[in-house]
């Protein structure tokens, strides 16, 4: 055996031909040709877009897919040519060229054109006109992992793909950019090229030290108290750097404590409002922001409808207005409204921090806004505190995306109790749009007939989420047709989130 053959058999590993060469295309500014106007045009267009390509489509109109005919009129496509295929579109300044066809002779022939002008094509499913194929792809932020079979088995690179997105750490795309940001900054305090190996073995540590959980949190606070450290060519644990920053952000509380004191003897205190929305009902859906106002609370304003879970961070006296709640109906809602205002302006005058609590987001459905004016023209300060509203949490709980590519591209979102307890006005059918509907329980009958007037398909499914995000949560399936007929058999309660649409089934095994 010559030396040379026994290099190739023990010290380097053989050459396993038969792949494709996988790179990773920087298409920013690039000019893209698409040819054809289906689904998988539709799937290609979007791929160009998200590398930040420039689109140039051609099919005729009557052949577009309605994601097509969206995308075209929110000027997302560079240009758009309404009709077919001319070997004259090859004469502009082109990079690349993608075909999605359903004509395997104009397919060729697009393709014999574009190799005269050495632009590499894509026919789709045509793999001998392919200088490249396409991959299963999993995207998230700045991540992208593609798979491909090399034409072997398209379905199984898209099983295998999902696998591998499933099995990944949460959040990884974010800690990915958090890293850049690192890495960004690091460059920045130190941008010798002589610096270029002492900037890689820090970076590589701590990508391998830290885990993507610690990555995630690598804000600029943290990254300020880590840039010392990189000058002294040490790895400090994440725990050390939350030290360090907890440490700098007590010093910096304790000062404004003390200005906020010195403020108080110039003023008389004045109480100060705060709008809190309680999201859907579990305690662990309230954010952040709205604990922290719900426990500093000197007064808490709710209405009935808020459960009792929520109310485990106050340690203040807690008001209730009456009504406001499904069951309630028989105080009017305008009185509970007055009586809600005053016991916040009780409060307010005696210098109070009061919260007021409202279930879902103050600002959807919730009076919210109305509640905002009356207090700011009696002199007092509000702000306000999202939450997590039941138009968007309760279709989730019913694993119903609200939009969903090729089944929905927008969303509505409707009260059954509109004012003087009326239907609002409901639009036109349209079978790309998910229509939400709060407060729907005691309305359902005379919404179906409404939405059957404005063309809605009797079998357009539709779905109950009652108590959604809440221990007793219950599903009830229904359609267009038999929404009032469900809500009596089922004996549907309020609150109850009602979704309608072809998205209600897009997850249906
Ligand atoms: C060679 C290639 C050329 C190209 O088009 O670039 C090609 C060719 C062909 N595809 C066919 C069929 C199917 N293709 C898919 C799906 C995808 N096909 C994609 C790529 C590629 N397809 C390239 C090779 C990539 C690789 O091997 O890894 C994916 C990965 C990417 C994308 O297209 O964006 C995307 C998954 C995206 C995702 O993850 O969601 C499905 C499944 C489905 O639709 O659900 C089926 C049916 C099931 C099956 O056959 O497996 C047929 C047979 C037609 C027939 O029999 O009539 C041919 C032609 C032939 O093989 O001769
Ligand atoms: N690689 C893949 O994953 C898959 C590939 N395919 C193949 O891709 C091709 C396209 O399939 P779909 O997107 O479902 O579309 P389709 O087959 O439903 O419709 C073809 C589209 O091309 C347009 N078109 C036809 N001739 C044209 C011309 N000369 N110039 C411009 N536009 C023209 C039509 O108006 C229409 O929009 C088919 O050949 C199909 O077999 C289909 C499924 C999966």
């Amino acid at each position: 055996m010559s030396t040379t053959e026994a290099k190739i058999t023990e010290e380097y590993p053989p050459v396993r031909t038969g792949g494709s060469l996988l790179l990773a295309w920087r298409t920013n500014s690039k000019h893209i040709l698409i040819v054809g106007g289906g689904e998988v045009a539709c799937g290609r267009v979007l791929k160009a877009l998200e590398a930040d390509a420039r689109v140039t489509l051609i099919c005729p109109e009557e052949g577009l897919h309605p994601e097509l005919k969206f995308r075209i009129s929110n000027d997302q496509i560079y240009k758009y040519i309404n009709r077919e295929f001319d070997p004259i579109d090859l004469e502009e300044d082109i990079d690349m060229v993608l075909t999605a066809i359903d004509d395997p002779i104009k397919s060729k022939e697009i393709y014999e054109l574009s190799k005269e002008k050495k632009l590499p094509i894509n026919v789709a499913d045509v793999p001998s006109l392919c200088d490249f194929y396409f991959m299963s792809e999993h995207r998230d932020g700045p991540l992208q992992i593609a798979v491909s079979t090399n034409g072997q088995g398209p379905k199984l690179a898209n099983i295998i793909r999902r696998h591998i997105s499933e099995n990944l750490p949460n959040g990884v795309g974010e800690a990915i950019n958090k890293v850049g940001h690192l890495r960004q900054n690091i460059r920045k305090i130190d941008s010798d090229y002589k610096s270029s190996s002492k900037r890689m073995q820090w970076m590589s540590k701590i990508c391998e030290d830290w885990s993507i959980e610690d990555l995630k949190r690598l804000d600029d606070n943290v990254i300020e108290a880590l840039l010392p450290y990189y000058e002294k060519r040490v790895i400090p644990s994440f725990n050390t750097i939350k030290q360090e920053t907890f440490l700098s952000d007590k010093l910096e509380e304790a000062t404004k404590e003390m200005n906020i004191e010195e403020d108080e003897h110039k003023e008389t205190k004045k109480g100060q409002l705060i709008l809190v929305g309680a999201g859907p009902g579990d305690p662990s859906l309230l954010t952040q922001k709205a604990i922290e106002a719900l426990s500093n609370a000197d007064l808490v304003v709710s209405d009935l409808l808020v459960p009792k879970e929520i109310f485990s961070v106050v340690k203040c006296e807690t008001r209730f207005a009456l009504a406001k709640s499904g069951s309630q109906k028989s105080v009017k809602s305008d009185e509970s409204q007055k009586e809600i205002q005053h016991c916040c302006l009780e409060g307010l005058e005696k210098g109070k921090n009061v919260v007021r609590l409202k279930i879902g987001d103050p600002f959807l459905f919730g009076r919210g806004g109305e509640e905002v004016s009356f207090f700011k023209k009696k002199g007092f300060e509000v702000n306000v505190v999202p939450g997590i509203s039941s138009a968007l949490s309760a279709p989730m709980s019913a694993n119903v995306p609200v939009t969903h590519r090729g089944l929905s591209d927008q969303v509505l979102i409707i009260t059954g109790q509109g004012t003087q307890g009326k239907l609002p006005q409901v639009p036109q059918y349209h079978d790309m749009r998910t229509t939400v509907v709060l407060m729907a329980v005691g309305k359902a009958k005379e919404l179906s007939k409404e939405l059957l007037n404005n063309n809605y398909p009797d079998d357009l499914p539709a779905v109950f989420v009652e108590n959604g995000n809440r221990p007793n949560e219950r599903i009830i399936r229904a359609t267009v047709a038999t929404l009032g007929e469900m809500v009596e058999k089922e004996c549907v309660v309020a609150p109850s989130t009602l979704i309608i649409g072809r998205a209600v089934n897009a997850l249906l095994e």
